[in-house]
């Protein structure tokens, strides 16, 4: 048999600079293992590059490894690391294309008004590589989040800090309470193999279909729309209530994951927030091209498209409104970057989870924390952070020494619900009528009334992915004893489907020895946070959105930060993707790196990773040494952990390379002491080598410490730099390269 692969991803910001360190480390450990490591290249940069090579000099092109990987999935052999990549906005996108200009690669603009078919082309082109677009390619199977027993022991040991929350405290979630996706969701199974065409046809007659769609027999099937109007005046409402209580407004939506609806909602506040300026400038706006989706910097950015008088009017406008509307929530304000900047960087899953941890406030204009409505406009998830803040209001801050566990396991396969939708999501161009219709025999399966620009979207679930995932939900009971809790709402016409095949599926189970229920999100978490603060551990069993939204909310109140999460996502054909953590890419990281070159980022999860990983390997035909290596990894975490050499956030203190200098050590003691005779000869003199060069090794590091670390580009830097800036100690490489 042939040696198994192991791929580690490519991917971007703080991850990718934290790789160029890591990596050789564990080349260099594994290396009696037989494995074989790939490192493929997902980033943004990369995609970018592979979908225009055609366009580019030979020299330049990259193959399009995401397609690859996306087939490799699907195969038993698969055996991948992926690291959180980039789910770019446009402005990021556009921020890539011309630093890649720039480096001599000659990429064309991005087209945002196409004036011909050939910009069209290019435009499309460009928008796969916009939101998340990676991910659901790559997971081919449903997901298994949870934190390792060594990893909450650390956090009861060294807690994070968790900001109180008074009683008085103003702040609350804000919701839509009609007229929403939740209200007007419609479902079926389909009862075989079948084609559904999407149709429309307007008040004036328009007729159009949207899309077809293949759908299998069993798959559910379900769509709905938001009212724009309704949400609109939902937002006018919400504004106005945070002006009356004197608190700030923030907004908390996935543009990057749901890069078609989401912007538009995001898009929508503006409108609303900044009303006055449309009504004062709507003709200049319009001319200049500001989209509103795009968030307030595409006004900046455009802006010097007028005459100098219209800009001066527009400023002057715009600080009118912040003197009359509520304080907006900062993403920075020491540079005036409002919530409403950019779609893409107030994403619900961290933001509200931060908020949280802040105390229920934000930050307002003049830098002060401040209590904030939270406003998530749909309610078919914002009850349960409704739920959730009103349990901390009321009960006060969650203690990390003190809380429970909250573990996850999500139907997630094959672009499951939500998330699966973008291709499904369409703006009805006027008033009219959406039908899904049976192209088979005419049958109209689903009518909505919508109005026109209304969101309408559509979004299933296949048969095996849902059988699987109530497999994983059982498997994960029994192993860890933990109560299971199917978060479905019966009220909802997709959950009701669901529950179905919940109720059927797990009458083929022996649950004897398995606590389960059903509850409505909102019961969820109430049942969920009643354990949770008697510090008992429970397994929530989600679909897709409550998948990724509890996975960075509990690991975030629990351990500071959903990065040190254990994501298992064992694919539906057998092989593995392991995801690092549950949380991004951690762009203040870099920030932060290039101004004086300190990288805080910690690969706690690319350590969990590895060791699963390496356990698969073992499976897939890597030889006995597999894994003790993979045990003494597992060790090496645990000491990794109790000794507290996690990366630390202030220059100066150790860093994401002195971490990894630390595990290198654990591991190679704990190998030295393995069993395996071999394995212990070759590391005993390499953990000496490490303990004896302490003081040096992390001197050497610290001298690259305290200036900027000038890689020359952010999505797409010089590899050269970046590798001298991550391997910085001469005595530790070639420690670690004469293992390789
Ligand atoms: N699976 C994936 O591929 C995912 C990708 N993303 C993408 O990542 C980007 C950034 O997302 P964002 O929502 O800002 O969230 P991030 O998770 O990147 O960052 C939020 C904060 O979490 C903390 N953090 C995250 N990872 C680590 C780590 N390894 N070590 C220490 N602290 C960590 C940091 O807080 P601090 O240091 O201040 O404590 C950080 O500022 C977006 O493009 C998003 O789409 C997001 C989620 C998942
Ligand atoms: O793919 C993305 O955009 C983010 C994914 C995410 O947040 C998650 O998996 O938890
Ligand atoms: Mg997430």
């Amino acid at each position: 048999m042939a040696n198994p692969t192991i791929v580690w991803t490519k991917i971007d910001e703080a991850p990718y600079l934290a790789t160029f360190s890591l990596l050789p480390i564990m080349e260099a450990f594994t290396k009696d293992a037989g494995i074989n490591w790939e490192l493929r290249d997902i980033s943004l940069a990369g995609r970018v590059i592979a979908e225009f090579s055609d366009m580019l000099p030979e020299n330049l092109r990259q193959s399009d490894e995401l397609a690859y990987l996306g087939e490799l999935v699907k195969k038993p052999e698969a055996n991948v690391i992926k690291l959180p990549n980039i789910s770019a906005s446009v402005p990021q996108l556009k921020a890539t294309i011309k630093e890649l200009q720039s480096q001599g690669y000659p990429l064309p603009d991005f087209p945002e008004e196409p004036q011909n078919a050939e910009e069209e082309k290019i435009r499309l082109k460009y928008l796969k590589c916009v939101g998340s677009n990676v991910n659901p390619v790559l997971r081919e199977g449903n997901s298994d989040r949870r934190l390792a027993e060594p990893v909450k022991e650390y956090a009861k040991m060294h807690p994070h800090p968790m900001k109180p929350v008074e009683p008085t405290s103003k702040s609350y979630v804000a919701h839509m309470d009609k007229n929403d996706f939740y209200q007007n969701e419609q479902s079926f199974i389909a009862p075989r193999n079948m084609t559904v065409a999407i149709e429309f046809e307007g008040k004036n007659g328009t007729k159009k279909v949207f899309k077809e769609v293949e759908l299998e027999k069993g798959e559910v099937f379900s769509g709905t729309f938001l009212n724009r109007k309704t949400l609109r005046e939902f937002y006018e409402k919400t504004i106005q209530d945070a002006k009356e209580k004197d608190i700030l407004f923030s907004l908390h939506v996935k543009a990057t994951m749901m890069k078609v609806s989401d912007p538009v909602m995001f898009g929508d506040a503006i409108r609303v927030y900044y009303k006055e300026l449309f009504d004062k400038f709507g003709k200049e706006l319009e001319e200049i091209g500001f989209n509103p989706n795009n968030g307030m910097s595409d006004l900046e950015a455009k802006l010097a498209k007028l005459p100098e008088d219209k800009q001066k009017a527009i400023k002057e406008t715009i600080a009118e409104i912040y003197k009359k509307q509520p304080r907006l929530y900062m993403v920075d304000s020491d540079n005036g970057i409002t919530n409403l900047h950019r779609p893409n960087d107030v994403i619900i899953d961290a933001s509200i989870p931060a908020t949280i941890k802040n105390g229920l406030k934000g930050w307002g204009p003049d830098g002060e924390v401040e209590d904030t409505v939270i406003t998530v406009p749909d309610r078919t998830y914002a009850r349960m952070y409704k739920e959730i803040v009103a349990d901390i209001v009321k009960n006060g801050q969650f203690d990390p020494t003190k809380v429970g566990t909250v573990q996850n396991v999500g139907l997630m396969a094959k672009k499951a619900e939500e998330y699966g939708s973008h291709d499904k999501t369409f703006f009805p161009p006027e008033d009219g009528i959406i039908r899904v219709v049976d192209t088979e025999n005419n049958e109209v399966l689903m009518e909505f009334e919508t109005e026109a620009g209304d969101i309408w979207r559509a979004y299933t679930a296949k048969e095996v992915a849902i059988i699987d995932w109530i497999k994983l939900a059982v498997e994960r009971a029994k192993e860890s004893g933990l109560p299971i809790v199917f978060w479905l709402d019966s009220n909802r016409a997709h959950d009701a489907n669901l529950i179905k095949y919940v109720v059927s599926e797990l009458a083929k189970y022996d649950l004897s020895d398995v606590e389960y229920h059903i509850m409505a999100p909102e019961k969820a978490m109430r049942y969920t946070l009643r354990r949770f603060r008697k510090g008992l551990g429970t397994i929530s069993v989600t679909g897709n959105v409550l998948r990724d939204y509890l996975t960075d909310l509990f690991p975030i109140i629990e351990v500071g930060t959903s990065a040190r999460t254990l994501s298992i996502v064992p694919l539906l054909a057998g092989g593995g993707l392991y995801e690092t953590g549950a949380g991004g890419s951690a762009p203040k990281h870099v920030e932060q790196f290039i101004k004086e070159g300190h990288l805080r980022w910690d690969s706690l999860g690319e350590f969990l990773a590895t060791v699963e990983s390496l356990k698969l390997a073992r499976k897939q035909g890597a030889n006995e040494k597999t894994e003790v290596i993979a045990d003494a990894l597992s060790k090496a975490v645990g000491k990794y952990l109790q000794n507290d050499k996690t990366p630390k956030r202030k220059v100066g203190q150790l860093d994401n390379r002195g971490s990894h200098y630390y595990l290198a050590r654990y591991w190679a003691e704990e190998l030295a002491n393995c069993g395996d005779a071999e394995l212990e000869a070759k590391f005993k003199p390499v953990a000496k080598e490490l303990v004896e060069n302490e003081e040096k090794i992390l001197g050497e590091i610290a001298a690259v410490e305290g200036k900027p670390a000038d890689i020359e580009g952010y999505y797409h830097p010089n590899e050269e730099k970046v590798a001298k800036y991550m391997r910085p100690s001469e005595t530790f490489n070639k420690i670690i390269d004469a293992l390789r």
